[in-house]
This record gives C-alpha cells, structure tokens and sequence, in this order.
C-alpha cells in the first residue's frame, strides 16, 4: 500500500461496521482516514492519509486467533510510523468472558510496553456513556439493553470493570467521572496511580464528548488505548489540537456518484434493524429468508437471487434473514449457536456476490458480522469513507475492488434511524 507520509494514528478494528463507524469519526475530525479490511497488501494503491483503520472480523472468532491477526495488524501500522494503536471494540461491548477484548489488549499492551491502558466504549452521540465503569445504553444499563438478546454474544453485565477482568490476565482499574472532569492532569495522575500498583488497564468514564477530549490528550501521549468510535473522537481532536495533524479531510473522489442497480442486506437482528425493516417494507419489496432451510443447507441463497434480479430495474429491494430473539433463540436450539450464524452469514454472502455480478453498484448491509461475510466474499480491499448517513455509518466507496466502482454502507445492527435504508440509499447515488 502506498502512505507516503508516515501515519499518526493507528487503528485495529473488531469488525467491519466497527471500522467503518470509527473511519467515519475520524473523518468528521478531521483526520484523512482510510479503512482497509484486514492487512494490506503492499500493492494496493491509496492515497495519503493521516489515519489508517485495520479491519478484522475478529470479534466472535477463538481468542487465539484474533490475537494473531491483531498483532500483525498493529505490527504494519507501526511499520508505518503509527505511535499510537487504536483497538476499536463495540461501543456495546460485544464480547464473551472468553474475550476477545481482553485478550487482545493484554498483547498488544505486552508488544508495546505500555504500563497502564485507558479503555472506554463510551460514544455519546449514540447514547453510550460509561459511569463508575457501569455502561448505559441510552437510558438503561447494558444487561437491561437489547444487547441481552444479542445473537453471538449476549451482554449481562454492565459493569465493565467485572467484564474487562473475567478476559484479560491483568487486573483492571477505574477512572471515575470525577477525575476526568478535574482534566487531563488528574487522569495522567490516577493512571500513575494504577500502573504504580501493577494494574495494568483501567475502563474509563465519559459523559459527554468533552470527556472523551480530555481522555484523548492523555490516550495520545500513550502507545495504546483501547475503545470504540468516542475514543476516536478523543484521540483525532488532540492530534488536531496539539498540531499534529494540520490536514482537513475532505474527499470529494468518495462522495462521486456510481449509479446502477441497489440492493439491502440485513442480517441483524438488533432491536433497531428490526423496526428499519417494518419501515423498509413500505418503501421496497422486501423479502424475508427462512433461517431454518438456510441452516439445513437449502439453497435460499438461489430462491433470493431468482425474487431479486427481476425486480432490479424498478428499484432497490430488500433481503432480510432478521428474526425476532425468541425466534433466534428457537432456531439456535434447533441448530447450535455459531452453526446457523455461520450458515446465514454464509447465505447472506452468496446474495451480495449474485447480486454484484447482476450489476448491483450500491449495497447497503445491516450487521457487523453480516458486514464481514459479504465484503470478504465481495474481495474489497478497502474503502474511502463519504458523507454521514447517520451517527456511526458513513457512505463508503470500495478502493481497489475487482468489481469496480462501488458504494457501500455497513451498518452496525443497533445504529441508524427508523428510516435507515431509504436514508442510506438517498446518498448513495
Ligand atoms: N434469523 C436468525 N436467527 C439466528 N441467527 C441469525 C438470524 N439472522 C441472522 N443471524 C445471525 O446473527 C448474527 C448477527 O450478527 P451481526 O451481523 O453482527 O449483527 P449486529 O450488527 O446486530 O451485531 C450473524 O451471525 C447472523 O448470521
Ligand atoms: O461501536 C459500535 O457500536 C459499532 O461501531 C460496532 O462495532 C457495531 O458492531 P455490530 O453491531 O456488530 O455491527
């Protein structure tokens, strides 16, 4: 890959929607970003760039083996003059008490010798905050969220502090809200305070994105930090603020429009892309997988691209695999957890390369995993992020794709308005 300039931050992202949501961040910041999915090979040609987002779908896989594929993500943004390493996890958490994000901080914190990491899924624009180490999801603590029903990874403990401990090999600390609002020389000073007792992380809280900018000015004077899109936000406003990055991100070239064919994907199942779906329906044909003959090995994938490709030409359509979560539960007892998230991802995966290779040029997904499965199977190698769809989604043009010009927006399951796919497919022109 060419970055001729030597990059300031650094990012390794769980998963795809994950990535896509912080390149968008940091864009809005005012970092020239680019969002690569997995390593890049060193031919794939890009423009210079002040931040680079590793995407890895690494979140629901073996610890082991995420380990792996972060450290050698972060090996390449250190080969390019990263200082500092973002490990961007779910705003949400998403994670077992196998890890991974525990895990994969307690490697890359051994590689880089940091003494003590600052972690924070806190993104208040999405209504995630972090308070005595207890995450709130809008209103409700994170075990009372949707996020309880989460298809691959039910969340049923808010406190983050318990949560980090459970997976990583070191004990965890906490920054409290007080501290943060007394500035960045009280945070500097309570992490001294930690790493002096050998705790080597500490969740941290924020409120509000003034938290998250004094988060930032301390995070960016460290080697790692550990945290979603609000930890973005934080660490981009201090490189901006202490001159370290002067540029301005604007990319007119990602903002071009492709025509063609559209097409949505979901298959989340969030309480959110539930009620996007109901919305969609009145809008564009929608139609509605069954999990079950995909799980036993049907060919659904077939019965969707036969429905889809006649209707192309009128307008966009809509395949969803979403469930409500006693229907998931039902059908994961039925088949076993992974083995139907896999199959469906897999289906899901077939659609988007039948409909690419029917001439579909704008593709909307909902789903972090989901997400993955189609750009893997769909081989881009990395996009250039566009205009903001809604917090945490930006339109995305694909760089380097076999396919050619494409836009795409991968949405994480819980994001976007009641009217998300009319209000993606409106930008993607
Ligand atoms: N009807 C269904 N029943 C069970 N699992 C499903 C169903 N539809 C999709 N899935 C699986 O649920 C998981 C949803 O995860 P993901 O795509 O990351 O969404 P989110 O962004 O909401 O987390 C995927 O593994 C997907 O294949
Ligand atoms: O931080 C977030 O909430 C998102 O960026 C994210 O990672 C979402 O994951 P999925 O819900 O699995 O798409």
């Amino acid at each position: 890959m060419t970055v001729a300039a030597k990059i300031s931050l650094g990012c390794i992202a769980d998963d795809y929607t994950g990535a896509s949501d912080l390149a968008n961040t940091l864009t809005r910041a005012g970092l020239r970003t680019v969002q690569t999915i997995g390593v890049p090979a060193d031919d794939l040609a890009l423009p210079e760039v002040d931040a680079v987002v590793v995407s890895l779908k690494s979140r629901s896989i073996e610890a082991n083996l995420a380990v792996s594929r972060s450290r050698a993500a972060e090996t390449w943004l250190r080969g390019r003059g990263a200082s500092h390493v973002l490990f961007k996890i779910c705003s949400t958490f998403d994670s077992t008490d196998a890890g991974n994000i525990g895990p994969v901080m307690d490697a890359l914190r051994a590689d880089c010798g940091e003494a003590a990491v600052l972690v924070t899924p806190a993104f208040p624009e999405t209504g995630r905050t972090v308070y005595q180490g207890n995450l709130f999801v809008g209103a409700v603590p994170l075990n009372e969220s949707p996020l309880k029903d989460h298809p691959l990874n039910p969340m049923h403990d808010s406190n983050l502090v318990r949560v980090l401990a459970r997976q990583s090999k070191t004990q965890i600390g906490l920054v409290d809200l007080a501290t943060v609002t007394r500035g960045a020389d009280a945070v500097r000073a309570r992490l001294a305070e930690l790493a002096g007792k050998g705790i080597g992380a500490a969740i941290i809280d924020a409120v509000f994105d003034r938290d998250l900018e004094t988060i930032g000015l301390v995070a960016a004077q460290h080697r790692l930090s550990v945290g979603a899109s609000g930890m973005g936000l934080g660490l981009a406003r201090a490189l901006v603020s202490t001159g370290k990055v002067t540029s301005t991100a604007a990319s007119s070239e990602a903002g071009a429009a492709v025509g063609g064919p559209a097409a949505c994907l979901a298959g989340s199942c969030s309480q959110a892309t539930l009620q996007q779906i109901a919305n969609a329906e009145r809008v564009m044909p929608v139609l509605h997988l069954d999990p079950d003959r995909i799980t036993t090995g049907e060919d659904e994938a077939q019965r969707a691209l036969a429905w889809a490709k006649p209707r192309l030409a009128d307008g966009p359509v809509l395949i969803a695999s979403s469930s409500t979560p006693d229907q998931v539960a039902a059908l994961q007892a039925r088949h076993g957890r992974d083995a139907a998230g896999h199959a469906i991802e897999q289906a899901m995966a077939d659609i988007a390369e039948g409909l690419v290779r029917a001439g579909v040029k704008r593709l909307v997904v909902a789903g972090g995993e989901t997400s993955g499965a189609v750009v893997d199977r769909l081989k881009i190698p990395g996009f250039l992020v566009g205009a903001e769809i809604a917090a945490g989604v930006p339109v995305l043009r694909a760089v380097g794709a076999e396919k050619g010009d494409m836009l795409l927006a991968l949405k994480s399951g819980n994001f976007g308005g009641a009217e998300f796919f009319s209000d993606a497919l409106g930008l993607m022109r």
